[in-house]
């Protein structure tokens, strides 16, 4: 047996052991949402959770289930009906969802995935859920780090820690996955010992998907990769640019971003960290620049030469004094507001319309009036000014009552819980609370 497997055979944990974990790590009284498709692996972490639960009834814990049916197949109605069955005689009260959206003809498997968490999370609204469960196993952990690290030998993409444990959705609800140590055997075991049957998913068999071959690969090789150390690496980057973000960057205006000439001889992993959720930020993008473009920067930052570069819809102005980013003044769309609307301009800023007529929303350009220290460069400041929001009133006028706040674009969706310190901090930066909501 390789030292891989037997890292991964160590650290395995059993179904009802992640279940009765999780319930213990929530602050009571909690309600929990569990995402189920009716496939073994959500199927068991509803059978675990409502299991546990009923041995600990006083334990302030409730329990609901949903399941969004994608319309992407003719049996997906009745399996979720089936799903409502099952939940019904393990007393579990059950919602369907079905998504209405238009389906794209490409990358269908990540638009049903962005609808069905937008619905899940709907739900977990209406229902008051604090969290939602999704079943990843560490299955699903391996093959998307497989994945991951094909993109990255490919030159694509950013590295990352695989499926993370824990992820704030839309700033609304925690995303949770309880089972991420759990290996899809002992699932399917756990739920065979108890009569119970599952769903199975044919597109689980697909080899047109990228998962499925990877999977199936997988199976073949005795030393998958191990990953369950990735958390704790992400958490220590976190905090150490954390510490980069206090020491020397400041942001100015929610528009530009001032980095000490120091900052810039840190740690590469410690830039290679925080430069892609900066442009991210200041681009208006839910992603930093890929790794190529990322090296680019880094390199021409490394040379220290004073110069101009472009990444992410970012421009980093780099002069003796020290770094500047901004958004670059391209491709910067306009947005209409009705009354009472809102909506996201450019990535970066959260409009609200509370006035009484439609308004418009567009780059200053030669109007953008914020203030800025006299210490900062006048040519990064004339830049910053530039693309600050300018309001314009139907009638002409700028509008009295819009309110403006920085949306900071990727961690809306994705920020895990390794990110939180970095994330927290960087939005203090832009002037707003602390990001981090209370723990689990
Ligand atoms: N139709 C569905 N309804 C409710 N929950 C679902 C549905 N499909 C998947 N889930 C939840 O998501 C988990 C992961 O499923 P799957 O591996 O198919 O997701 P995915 O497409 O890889 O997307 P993601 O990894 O972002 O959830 C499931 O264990 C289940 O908890």
């Amino acid at each position: 047996m390789s030292g891989n497997a037997v890292t991964a055979a160590a650290t395995a944990r059993m179904p009802d052991a992640a279940a009765a974990d999780f319930i213990h790590s929530l602050f009571k009284p909690a309600h929990i949402l569990v995402a189920i498709s009716g496939g073994s692996d959500s199927t068991g972490l509803l059978v675990a959770l409502a299991e546990r639960l009923k041995a600990f009834p006083t334990s302030n814990v409730a329990l609901s289930a949903a399941t969004i049916d994608h319309g992407l197949r003719a049996e997906s109605a009745d399996e979720a009906r089936d799903v409502a069955a099952l939940c019904a005689s393990l007393g579990v009260p059950h919602v369907a969802r079905r998504w209405e959206g238009e389906k794209p003809k490409n990358g269908i498997m990540a638009a049903a995935r962005g609808a069905r968490y937008e619905l899940l999370t709907d739900i977990a609204d209406k229902i008051s859920a604090n969290v939602v469960v999704t079943a990843h196993t560490l299955d699903d952990q391996r093959e998307t780090l497989a994945m991951r690290a094909a993109r990255l030998n490919e030159g694509e993409g950013i590295a990352g820690t695989g499926i993370a444990d824990a992820m704030l959705f839309d700033r609304r609800v925690w995303i949770v996955r309880p089972f991420l140590a759990c290996r899809r055997a002992d699932i399917r075991a756990y739920l065979t010992e108890r009569g119970m049957s599952w769903l199975d998913d044919p597109s689980n068999e697909d080899v047109r998907y990228e998962r499925v071959r990877t999977r199936k690969r997988l199976a073949q090789n005795a030393a998958p990769p191990s990953v369950l150390d990735g958390g704790s690496t992400r958490t220590a980057l976190s905090m150490e640019a954390t510490a980069w973000l206090d020491r020397y960057v400041t942001v100015h205006a929610g528009v530009l971003c001032a980095v000490s000439r120091d900052a810039l001889a840190a740690d590469e992993a410690v830039l290679s960290y925080a430069l892609p959720y900066l442009t991210a930020v200041f681009g208006g993008e839910p992603y930093g620049p890929g790794r190529e473009r990322m090296r680019r920067i880094l390199d021409f930052m490394g040379e220290g030469k004073p110069g101009r570069r472009t990444a992410g819809g970012v421009l980093f102005d780099l002069r003796r004094d020290g770094l500047y980013l901004m958004r670059e003044n391209r491709d910067i769309r306009p947005l209409e507001l009705a009354s009472g609307a809102d909506g996201i301009w450019d990535g970066r800023f959260r409009i609200v319309n509370r006035g009484p007529t439609a308004i418009r929303i567009e780059a200053a350009g030669a109007k953008g009036a914020a203030e800025f220290p006299e210490s900062l460069p006048k040519g990064a400041v004339q830049r910053a000014r530039a693309v600050l929001p300018l309001v314009i009133a139907g009638d002409g006028e700028n509008a009295a009552s819009v309110a403006i706040v920085p949306y900071l674009a990727p961690f809306d969706r994705f920020l895990t819980r390794f990110d939180l310190t970095f994330a927290d901090r960087l939005s203090a930066c832009f002037g707003r609370a602390p990001y981090a909501r209370p723990p689990l």
